[in-house]
């Protein structure tokens, strides 16, 4: 059954900031209080910048101050159905890993969260009205090392894809899920994987991670009875990489290219949250498969909070101002986090440890989650239908009309309460359909090639400073008709101006069942302008300039500057096909090209009648 939305109020997302103990010299940044702190020039003391955020904690902060103060208030959004994640962000040896995982004896924030979010499923459960429902609690761990998303639970190097399903939860399909019964499932599934993140020794750092890792945690409660409410939420857990000034890291080889990777993905979700921030319509989390996982957390649905991690020392004085613009910045971003809940028919039902991947809130699972299909869709025509000629319109009503007597598209259920005779007769009736359907849309194929011609063939002067106009697909709609001719002759559609040729094919001719196959003619440019267009192409190569060569089709700025070398040191082309000799062209790309060119160099001829 489709899932119901709730939206909760807006959510702000909430920015705390976190001083490591100083290990050299004087620090440059001081706390002023709980949620203020300054950062100090390291040329003139007196330089000072002042920044406020949500929380700060300073370097005598504990684990537990921080848990306690910026993240267990956002879990309890989990039982609601309502999405959380918790980011830390900061410059390489900040303590990013301190402050998410900890140590043994000071663990963080993610050992607490787990421990946190189990125990409070156990405590609903065994409240009076918890036994009501079930309560299933899940994890996935996954890092993003070097643009691929590699499962830490079943390691291999296989880069799983990140999906969105129609109600914009991001999901990875084919991610491990292991179902936890209680804390020690967790460490018992966590530790291991742990050991599998990427992480290497830099001059920076000893272990500095080299991937940002992602602990997925699902919470679901479902209803025993009927309807069998179900809610979902997915709590996300990040330890970013950190950001790598490699004139400082020493990088070099594959620590150079992981960081240029770290980095990048890095300055895509600082422009995400510019983009959030001012409003844009365009956000660009596909960019980068950190932000595309983020989605959901940033400027979407969950309640998040970001730590950003500072280090005191004067050498990291330009890494900590740009994470605090970033943290500063971050903290404008207005999330709107809903509770989803979906209805469980009751033989789809399964009690949560046989089925932990029904949701569709769900990060995603090795066998039992499936992204949702997408929703059928109504018939697609060539154009928007207000521009289709009003004969097509009216079939392609008719047509969806009978598909959904008929119970859909492709599914040829019986119409059970139609009589036989009537039955027959409409089965024919969406045959036919279909059939004139299927002819229309070769028909309106052709038609919006041949205007596409017409309109590109304008005559223009022969050197034309500016580079040859690029063909542009406009909708334009024209009297239905098609033109019969005897085999092997030709005929000019549009009469002296036309540009295209309709021929028949060999062995091929209008019958019973023609409807479904291809069209038994095909468009053809007339011949004597395709050698004009030719021609065109050829002088273009010869005498065009770097701008011009590059407005061509498959000709970017690297060949363009290889086919003006060739001409140099060995004079004109003397036919298109010379451009195999120019290095890194091969016969099948000369071919592409030729054929991606034709039609933009014929916007070049003066067109003459066709020849009779
Ligand atoms: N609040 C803290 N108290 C005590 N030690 C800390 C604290 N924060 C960090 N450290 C120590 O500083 C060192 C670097 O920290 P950490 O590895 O967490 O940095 P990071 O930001 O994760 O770095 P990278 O991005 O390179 O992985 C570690 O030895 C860690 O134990």
């Amino acid at each position: 059954m489709p899932p119901q939305q709730r939206a909760g109020p807006a959510a702000r997302v909430r920015v705390c900031v976190r001083l490591r103990p100083c290990s050299q010299g004087d620090p440059c940044v001081r706390g002023l209080d709980s949620r203020s702190l300054q950062v100090v020039s390291w040329r003139n003391r007196k330089e000072t910048v002042e920044y406020q955020f949500d929380t700060f904690y300073g370097d005598q902060a504990t684990q537990h101050d921080l848990y306690a103060g910026s993240v267990q208030p956002v879990l309890g959004h989990l039982l609601e159905g309502q999405n959380a994640s918790v980011l830390a962000y900061g410059p390489t040896g900040a303590g990013k890993t301190h402050t998410m995982l900890g140590s043994p004896e000071q663990p963080g924030v993610i050992p607490r969260a787990l421990r946190d979010v189990l125990q409070m499923t156990r405590e609903a459960s065994s409240s009076p009205r918890g036994e009501e429902w079930d309560y299933s609690v899940s994890m996935s761990y996954l890092e993003i090392y070097q643009e691929k998303v590699l499962d830490l639970l079943e390691p291999s190097q296989q880069d799983l894809p990140i999906r969105e399903d129609r109600d914009r939860n991001i999901l990875i399909p084919g991610l491990t899920e292991r179902e936890l019964g209680g804390f020690g499932d967790f460490e018992r599934h966590f530790l291991p994987a742990s050991r599998n993140r990427t992480v290497a020794s830099t001059q920076l750092n000893d272990r500095s991670s080299r991937s940002h890792a992602v602990l997925l945690v699902r919470v679901s409660r479902t209803q025993q009875a009927p309807p069998h409410r179900r809610r979902t939420a997915k709590l996300c857990l990040i330890d970013l990489a950190g950001s790598e000034d490699n004139r400082r890291t020493g990088n070099r080889g594959l620590r150079l290219k992981e960081s240029g990777a770290i980095n990048a993905s890095l300055h895509v979700l600082s422009k995400v949250v510019d983009a959030l921030n001012q409003g844009l319509p365009r956000v660009p989390y596909r960019d980068s498969k950190l932000t595309r996982l983020l989605q959901d957390s940033l400027g979407g649905s969950a309640h998040s909070v970001i730590i950003a991690n500072v280090a005191p020392e004067q050498h990291f004085y330009f890494d900590t101002l740009s994470t605090l613009n970033f943290a500063a910045k971050s903290k404008q971003v207005v999330n709107r986090p809903f509770t989803q809940e979906t209805l469980q028919a009751p033989a789809a039902r399964k009690r949560p440890h046989e089925d932990p991947g029904a949701g569709s809130a769900s990060p995603g699972a090795k066998s039992p989650h499936k992204e949702e299909p997408p929703e059928a869709k109504p018939l697609s025509s060539l154009l928007p239908l207000e521009q289709l000629d009003p004969r097509l319109v009216q079939r392609l009503l008719g047509l969806e009309q009978l598909e959904k007597q008929q119970g859909g598209a492709g599914r040829r259920l019986p119409l059970l309460s139609t009589p036989r005779r009537e039955r027959v007769a409409l089965l024919r009736q969406l045959e036919e359909t279909r059939g004139e359907l299927q002819k229309l849309k070769e028909k309106q194929k052709a038609l919006e090639a041949l205007a596409l011609l017409d309109n590109t063939c304008q005559p223009k002067p022969l050197r034309d400073s500016q580079a040859p106009p690029r063909a542009r697909k406009q909708a334009v709609v024209l009297p239905l008709q098609q033109v019969h001719t005897p085999l092997g002759k030709q005929a000019t559609p549009s009469g002296d101006k036309g540009v295209l040729v309709i021929q028949r094919k060999q062995g091929q001719a209008d019958g019973p069942g023609a409807e479904n196959q291809a069209p038994p003619w095909e468009l053809m440019l007339r011949p004597d302008l395709l050698a004009q267009s030719r021609e065109n192409l050829l002088v273009l190569l010869n005498q065009g300039s770097a701008k011009e060569l590059r407005a061509l089709h498959r000709i970017g700025d690297k060949k363009a500057q290889l086919i003006m070398a060739w001409r140099q040191l060995h004079g004109p082309f003397s036919q298109v096909e010379d451009l195999q000799k120019v290095e890194g062209m091969t016969a099948k790309q000369v071919a592409s090209f030729l054929k991606a060119n034709l039609l933009s160099a014929l916007g070049r001829v003066s067109l003459a009648p066709p020849p009779q």
